[in-house]
């Protein structure tokens, strides 16, 4: 790829000179400050400066081991580098966090297809923080932080992975031993996908059934060493390997993982919420699903993973457009810029807003996590089911729209799209992982729609109210009457509100009915299709609402020309959402067929404002060349030479001939068949 920024395609530059805010500014905003933009860019040029990372080398073209070690490889020379940046910055906790919160990002470009250390210093780290005591801190955080074990979250297994309940790994205590013993008693009770566990991780955090006298207690989580500390040699009774090639994710070393009789010591259960005497008394923890939160932390981050997801496909879509020229409009005039197509824009626009959008919803989620963390660690666990139904609704509609973003992207990019050296092939890869990972999408939708199902009848009831779900109370107080359609964006939130509460009451009432003749939980089973689209369009209610609170401060905050750039990006999120669930809003609202082309046509406004805004904004999301690697989505818009530049390195082009035109192909033409 070209590095020369200084050449800029004079297409691209034309469009550059045009934009009327401060990119800058922007940046600003989506990193959370000038001083946060510094830092970013300081600690990605220092790790992706390196020349022993050999990023010159394309792994894409590597088997699937070779690609596995050369990701080792290099995790190793950036985690080297991590500990001497960390040393250098004053060696805090926070300094530490802030390195890793940047190199999220920047590992994304050294390891396109996973990293192998991920769930160590993710998951496996977090357990341990969260959910041990104080003793055990001491013992495990400074060997996990010194990186002297290296692990992982080993929960799912071959036949349970949404079920977590019924997982079959066991551990049985002994009193008098004072160990645990932990059995894999049938195939399914297998642990399968846990990243860097199939050859990387000498250490786990193992989910299994606890038995002690005589009865099972649940899942809970136990520190087991899996493999040799100096030979690596799975250690006596653990069977453990790689599961294999997958749709993506390939150097993450997901693996799979049996015991057979292996001894864990007592201490090694971790002890913060759910104890265990020596005795083999089991003392309950204040709420059993206390053990799930590593998965709500990972869920709640997963949200702004998503928005840099399609940040990052449409700063490669939108440039690719403003460069590529084809079919003219006027049939007399020069073939336009892609983007000139009405089409294109509605590919492309609407993505740049739900990145948008979705960073307002990760910093507000983040902020109410730690809130609600806060409260829980003074014993106060009463919001815990508000922030699960919020993560899991969020996790899925961001995750779905995400693979669903990064998609179009892809297709609006032609046929150059679909080559590797576009970049688009990993992000989504990445995108529809997550649709799955840290809980299936559907399966999350139906947590979150236990909670408006709650909710409903606690409205009904003229009980109270999480503030997220008071439009609950507007539908019920309206008896029966559509909401009035009218057109704002409050109207906008409203009518989606509507629609929301409306399918919930669909679903409650698909519920009422069916218990009569079945039980609640087949009648819920049965109501499962509107249950999944309630607490879908209960996500993008929450989605527009804390959009609208949080660019109304943004606004209040920022220069009137971007303030202009966020109302047009608001807009833009709130009209195609809208546009997008028609049928559901129709359905619960009064909105006549003139109010739908009046929508139409302000789609059509707010994309022709858009137009002149929209380089600024991508580039102001400040994804380096490297960090976009990507043949059309580089800053200096030289596609044409990129792309041929990236051709002539398949490893097919280093010879003229290749052999199998002597060894088949020669000799199969002379055959005359
Ligand atoms: C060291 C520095 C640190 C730096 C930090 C960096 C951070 C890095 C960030 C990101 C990096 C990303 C890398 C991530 C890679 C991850 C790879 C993927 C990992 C995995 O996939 S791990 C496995 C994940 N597995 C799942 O998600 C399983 C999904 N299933 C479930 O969660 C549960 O089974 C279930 C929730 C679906 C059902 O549970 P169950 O016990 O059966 O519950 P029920 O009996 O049905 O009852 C439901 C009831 O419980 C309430 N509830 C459930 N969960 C919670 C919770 N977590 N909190 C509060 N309440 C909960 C629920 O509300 C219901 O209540 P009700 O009965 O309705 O009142
Ligand atoms: C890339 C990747 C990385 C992963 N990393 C890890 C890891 O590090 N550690 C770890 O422990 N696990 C990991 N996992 C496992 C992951 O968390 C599970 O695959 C995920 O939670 C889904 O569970 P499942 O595979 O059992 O799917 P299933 O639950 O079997 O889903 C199959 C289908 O059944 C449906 N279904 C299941 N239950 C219900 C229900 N109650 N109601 C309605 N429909 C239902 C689902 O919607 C889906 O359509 C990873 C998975 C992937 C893909």
């Amino acid at each position: 790829m070209s590095k020369n920024l200084s050449i800029v395609n004079k297409d691209l530059k034309e469009e550059r000179d045009k934009i009327n805010f401060n990119v800058e500014e922007f940046t600003n905003w989506f990193y959370g400050g000038a001083e946060k933009v510094k830092e970013k860019k300081y600690i990605e040029n220092y790790f992706l400066s390196d020349k022993d990372l050999n990023l010159e080398l394309d792994t894409s073209y590597l088997s699937y081991k070779d690609k596995y070690e050369e990701a080792v490889r290099r995790s190793i020379v950036v985690y080297k580098k991590l500990y001497k940046l960390h040393n250098e910055m004053g060696g805090t906790h926070e300094d530490f966090v802030k390195i890793m919160e940047n190199l999220r990002f920047t590992m994304g470009a050294i390891n396109p297809e996973g990293n192998p250390f991920v769930l160590h210093f993710s998951m496996f780290a977090l357990t341990i923080m969260n959910m041990t005591n104080d003793e055990q801190k001491a013992e495990w955080l400074p060997r996990i932080f010194n990186c002297n074990i290296l692990g992982t979250y080993a929960q799912t297994e071959l036949g349970h992975g949404t079920y977590i309940q019924r997982l079959e790994t066991t551990a049985t205590y002994d009193p008098k031993t004072k160990e645990f013993t932990l059995n894999s008693p049938t195939l399914t009770s297998y642990k399968w996908w846990p990243g860097n566990l199939g050859h990387t991780v000498d250490h786990a955090i193992v989910m299994a059934q606890l038995y002690s006298q005589g009865k099972c207690h649940g899942i809970q989580p136990f520190i087991v060493q899996l493999r040799d500390s100096e030979t690596h040699k799975p250690l006596p009774g653990i069977d453990i390997g790689d599961i294999g090639n997958k749709v993506g994710f390939q150097t993450v070393n997901n693996g799979f993982l049996g015991f057979k009789n292996v001894k864990v010591p007592y201490k090694n259960m971790l002890m913060k919420n759910s104890k265990l005497l020596e005795d083999g008394t089991f003392i309950k923890p204040k709420n059993a699903k206390l053990n799930y939160g590593t998965m709500v932390i990972i869920r709640v981050h997963m949200i702004i993973d998503a928005a840099c997801r399609i940040a990052k496909a449409t700063t490669i879509a939108l440039r690719y457009s403003l460069v590529r020229r084809q079919s003219p409009i006027n049939p007399n005039e020069i073939e336009p810029k892609i983007i000139e197509h009405i089409t294109q824009q509605n590919k492309i626009f609407p993505g740049i807003a739900k990145a948008v959008v979705f960073k307002c919803m990760a910093d507000y989620l983040t902020k109410l996590h730690l809130s609600i963390t806060q409260e829980g660690n003074t014993g106060n666990l009463a919001r815990m089911p508000e922030l699960h139904a919020l993560s899991c609704c969020l996790k899925a509609v961001c995750t779905n729209e995400d693979a669903k973003t990064v998609e179009v992207c892809r297709l609006s990019c032609g046929g150059h799209g679909f080559l590797r050296s576009a970049g688009l092939d990993d992000v989504y890869r990445n995108s529809t992982a997550a649709q799955t990972y840290e809980g299936e999408n559907t399966v999350m939708l139906l947590q979150a729609a236990r909670f408006l199902i709650k909710s409903f009848n606690e409205a009904r009831n003229g009980g109270s109210l999480t503030e997220g779900v008071k439009y609950l109370f507007d539908f019920i107080g309206r008896n029966g009457k559509r909401e009035i359609f009218d057109n704002s964006i409050n109207g906008i939130l409203r009518a989606i509100q509507a629609a929301a509460a409306g399918r919930t009451y669909i679903a409650w009432k698909h519920i009422e009915d069916d218990k009569r003749h079945n039980s609640i939980e087949v009648a819920t089973n049965l109501a499962g299709v509107h249950l999944t689209k309630a607490a879908e369009l209960h996500g993008y209610v929450c989605l527009l609402q804390v959009g609208i609170e949080e660019i109304e401060k943004i606004i209040r905050n920022v220069s009137p020309a971007l303030g202009l750039v966020f109302k047009n990006i608001l807009e833009l999120f709130a009209v195609d959402l809208i546009l997008n669930k028609i049928g559901d809003v129709i359905q619960h609202v009064d909105i006549s067929n003139e109010d739908i082309e009046k929508l139409e046509k302000q789609m059509e406004t707010l994309f022709k404002f858009f137009r002149t805004s929209a380089i600024g904004v991508v580039d102001g999301f400040d994804f380096s060349d490297p960090i976009i690697d990507s043949t059309l989505g580089s800053y200096d818009g030289n596609v044409y030479e990129n792309l041929i530049n990236a051709a002539r390195k398949s490893p097919l082009n280093q010879e003229d001939v290749n052999r199998t035109f002597h060894l088949y192909i020669k000799p199969f033409m002379k055959s005359n068949l």
